[in-house]
């Protein structure tokens, strides 16, 4: 376009105003122009220009501190971050480097910036991960929070600083034409906005600091319009729920939530509108995706080409050059995917974003895997932390988060971090009803995950989740030798490993991983018909999602949790980073695990109730279509083992009071069921008083015995590290004196098909769905019924001959109980019945 015409080009013209003196057409880093002056070009002449626009565009005087007013901050704003406070300021200055601004900045060369900036963000995620892990002293956390934030700002300021050193050598003029385009009165300059992607005119938008951007363009459409594209580009009939309305709200420019189970259809969301919006701009407009995984990223990018979209992933693998040529160029991806790390780190992937912005080429920001922002879930990720920069640096964008997993809380804190603007929420229900949720009993024995593989999902696929890498190898090798073709798959394996591990699962030549938690996020494989966790999961969350990758077709699949107690302390030590940490867990940490392990020891109520509620939703426990509790997996026994519970604490009473004996759980168990072994007889154990009271019981009762009294913290197990692993050894816990003294019942209900319960002493049997107990009392037989739901539902007691003697007192876990006698004359036929599961 010719100066001429583009200064007459005002009719069709699209306005921006300029915004701060500190944010208008910028001079090289170190020139002052004057604002009557004449201005440089590119190889050096001078040529005049208009004295309205340039005194509106230029300001008066430019140096370093007017263009990044943030460098300068006022003392008011970091009296908020606690700078009365010496230790702060004796941080601040040691490794931030400045006490009250980044001045520092202004003699630093791009070079010395990059390393700043790397220097700085480790350290920021340094502050970060102690926040996390810190047991806390307010103060402390306080203090850390501040260094943090001041971190933050400093990382902030050395992008803006490295892009403007290194485009500041080359700094373009802009035209005559276009700084008189400028209108004084409105104090607004207009541009069509064909004139800013000429190639003259785009390194000047593209520069950071520089006029007001572009808004993105809007390319709402009819809902007819949205189906006919979706089978045009995807080949899909009909939306499912939510995926229509999420499209449209987007596509209106609006914030958008949105909350699908896994395997929902979350990404089409944005999909559709990123190809649509990239037809109508013919190439212009691009979708900043940010994911995860650069395995997710690869999986999905391959999908869309496959398909023929035009999307492409900005990794560490790929070729960046082409990647920003392409972003560049005239014909852009309409999909761009990066790591949240890329867009924490890269200042040459923010100028580009900078340079798509300005000329109202950024269609969308979509955060997928949105969990991961929130410090609430055990996803948490620190990168993802930083993405509300992406509202600060580019506010007129509008941004999509998706997840398959939140609590209302964390909804809220999504929304909050990356501060969303009255956001469309689309929340769905997190119910996966094809998928039944069963917790077994953990043995010290491997051969249950092989038994249940070979009877019940011998032909088919299947995840196995593992926190260690090592366990993920032994028994991927165990099963292996037992004929079923399985391999681990964890962070540790080259990345071409990893892509091999998973081709074969994918094309099912391979039909297990065992893997550690890193396997799995965007997975899209439909028949995976299990998933067992061999290991208890960080957090509800987690287990959510990772069970959520069983049954994508919708055909019947089953997640089983093998719980002991005692693997609390193994996931406890976990550091976010998956790691074994001799740091104390955070409590947040903690809380989700005790989430768990509640889940696990709760074998009344329905899982996915429970589980659901967990996500802050209702649901009826009628409508389960199965899980353990729910369904015959749910028979119950009661025994009251108040004896044997008594005779086991003060045996390990009796260990904590001798200085030379330190003794494990099994250790224990076998004394207190008088093996006789090397072991036993060691330091003269079997004299002890108690050795052999528990010789009825089987190993399994024992080890059940053991760890309700560890969860109840009548025992607890303290931690020793030694030979660079640590060891874990019984003693009395919180709750021991109040037990011993105060010689209370202690019954334990188990599943009589999984625990094996030795001699039976005392009668005790059953029940069915719903939950209720049988208790042998004398010569009659009781029972009890347990609630699980809040409000019991008078159906149940419904049993013709049965009489209602007794309810609402509360079992063990505090589900309220109703007792129930049977008249004589049904005793015997519920004695056969009865009979028949013991
Ligand atoms: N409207 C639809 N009709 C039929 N199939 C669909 C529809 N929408 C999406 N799908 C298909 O459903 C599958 C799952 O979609 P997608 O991968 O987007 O799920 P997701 O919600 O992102 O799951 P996850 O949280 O596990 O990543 C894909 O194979 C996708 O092609």
């Amino acid at each position: 376009m010719s100066q001429s015409s583009f200064a007459s080009a005002k009719v069709n013209s699209v306005s921006f105003k300029p915004g701060p003196s500190s944010r208008t057409l910028r001079p090289a880093f170190s020139r002052e122009i004057s604002p009557e002056s004449s201005t440089i070009s590119r190889n050096g002449a001078q040529r005049p220009i208009s004295s309205a626009a340039s005194s509106h565009a230029l300001g008066a005087k430019r140096t370093f501190a007017s263009v990044f007013p943030n460098v300068f901050p006022e003392p008011a704003k970091r009296s908020n971050l606690g700078s009365g406070s010496p230790k702060i300021n004796e941080l601040h200055s040691a490794n931030v480097g400045q006490t009250d601004s980044h001045s520092d900045l202004i003699s630093k060369s791009a070079e010395e910036l990059e390393k700043l900036l790397n220097y700085s963000q480790e350290r920021s995620r340094q502050v970060a991960l102690s926040i996390q892990n810190y047991s806390p002293h307010e103060e402390d956390i306080f203090i850390l929070t501040a260094i943090e934030t001041l971190y933050k700002d400093r990382i902030r300021e050395l992008k803006k600083a490295i892009a403007f050193k290194t485009s500041s050598d080359a700094f373009p003029i802009p035209s005559a034409a276009l700084l008189s385009s400028y209108d004084a009165s409105s104090s607004t300059w207009h541009v069509p906005a064909s004139s800013r992607n000429s190639p003259e005119n785009e390194s000047i938008f593209s520069s950071t600091v520089c006029v007001q951007p572009l808004r993105p363009p809007l390319h709402t459409a009819s809902n007819a319009q949205y189906r006919a594209a979706l089978r045009r580009v995807f080949q899909i009939n009909a939306f499912r729920q939510d995926q229509l309305e999420a499209v449209a709200e987007t596509m209106a420019g609006r914030d958008t939530f949105v909350l699908m189970p896994t395997g929902g259809g979350k990404s089409l969301c944005y999909q559709l509108p990123a190809v649509l919006q990239s037809e109508r701009t013919n190439g212009a407009a691009v979708t900043v995706v940010v994911s995860p995984l650069v395995a997710l990223i690869h999986d999905q990018v391959n999908a869309l080409v496959a398909r023929g979209v035009d999307a492409v992933g900005l990794t560490e693998g790929t070729d960046t050059k082409s990647v920003e040529k392409r972003l560049r160029g005239e014909s852009k991806p309409a999909l761009l995917y990066v790591t949240p790390e890329k867009v924490h780190k890269s200042s040459h992937l923010h100028t580009v974003l900078c340079s798509l912005y300005h000329l109202g080429n950024l269609a969308r920001f979509v955060i997928d895997e949105a969990h991961c922002i929130s410090t609430w879930g055990s996803d948490f990720r620190i990168a993802y932390r930083e993405l509300h920069t992406l509202r600060d640096d580019f506010p007129d964008v509008p941004i999509m988060a998706l997840t398959a997993t939140a609590t209302p809380q964390n909804t809220r804190d999504i929304i909050g971090r990356l501060r969303l603007k009255n956001p469309a929420v689309f929340r769905q229900s997190l119910n996966r009803a094809n998928i039944k949720y069963v917790v077994k009993p953990k043995r010290n024995d491997i051969n249950d995950v092989v038994q249940l593989i070979m009877a019940d999902h011998k032909m088919e696929s299947g995840i196995i989740y593992r926190t260690g890498r090592s366990s993920c190898q032994e028994l991927a090798k165990i099963l292996r030798k037992r004929g079923i073709p399985a391999q681990h798959y964890h962070a540790g394996l080259s990345p071409a490993n990893k892509c091999a591990v998973y081709a074969d699962w994918n094309s099912g030549k391979c039909r297990i991983i065992v893997a550690t938690v890193s396997f799995g996020l965007g997975i899209d494989k439909s028949d995976v018909r299990f998933v067992i966790h061999y290991d208890l999961p960080k957090s509800l969350e987690n287990y959510h999602q990772e069970t959520g990758r069983a049954g994508r077709d919708g055909l019947p699949a089953r997640c089983i949790l093998y719980y002991s107690f005692r693997d609390l302390k193994t996931i406890l030590d976990l550091a976010p980073s998956g790691k074994i940490s001799s740091a104390e867990p955070s409590i947040d940490h903690r809380k989700n695990v005790w989430n768990v392990v509640q889940y696990c020891e709760d074998q009344i109520s329905c899982r996915r109730v429970l589980l659901l509620r967990y996500f802050g939703e209702k649901f009826d426990k009628k409508d389960c279509s199965g899980c353990s509790n729910c369904s015959s997996e749910g028979f119950l026994v009661s025994r009251d083992l108040s004896t044997e519970a008594h005779l086991a604490v003060s045996l390990v009473q009796s260990f904590d009071e001798d200085p030379y004996e330190d003794l494990t759980v099994q250790q224990c168990i076998a004394v207190f069921r008088g093996a006789a072994t090397q072991d036993t007889r060691k330091n003269g154990r079997n004299n002890n008083p108690r050795y052999g009271a528990g010789n009825g019981m089987s190993q399994d009762l024992a080890e059940l015995l053991f760890n309700r009294l560890l969860y109840k913290g009548v025992l607890m197990e303290y931690k020793v590290s030694r030979n660079k692993g640590h060891h874990y050894y019984l003693q009395l816990g919180q709750h021991a004196k109040e037990f011993l003294s105060e010689n209370g019942t202690f019954n334990l209900t188990f599943h009589p098909t999984t625990i094996k319960s030795g001699q039976m002493t005392k009668a005790s049997v059953i029940l069915s769905t719903p939950c209720f107990l049988v208790q042998h009392v004398e010569e009659r037989f009781s029972f009890t019924i347990y609630e699980s739901s809040p409000e019991p539902e008078e159906s149940e007691f419904d049993f013709p001959d049965l009489t209602r003697v007794d309810y609402d007192e509360p079992n063990e876990l505090g589900h309220s109980t109703h007792q129930i006698l049977l008249p004589p004359r049904s005793t015997d036929v519920f004695r056969r019945v009865i009979m028949s599961y013991m």
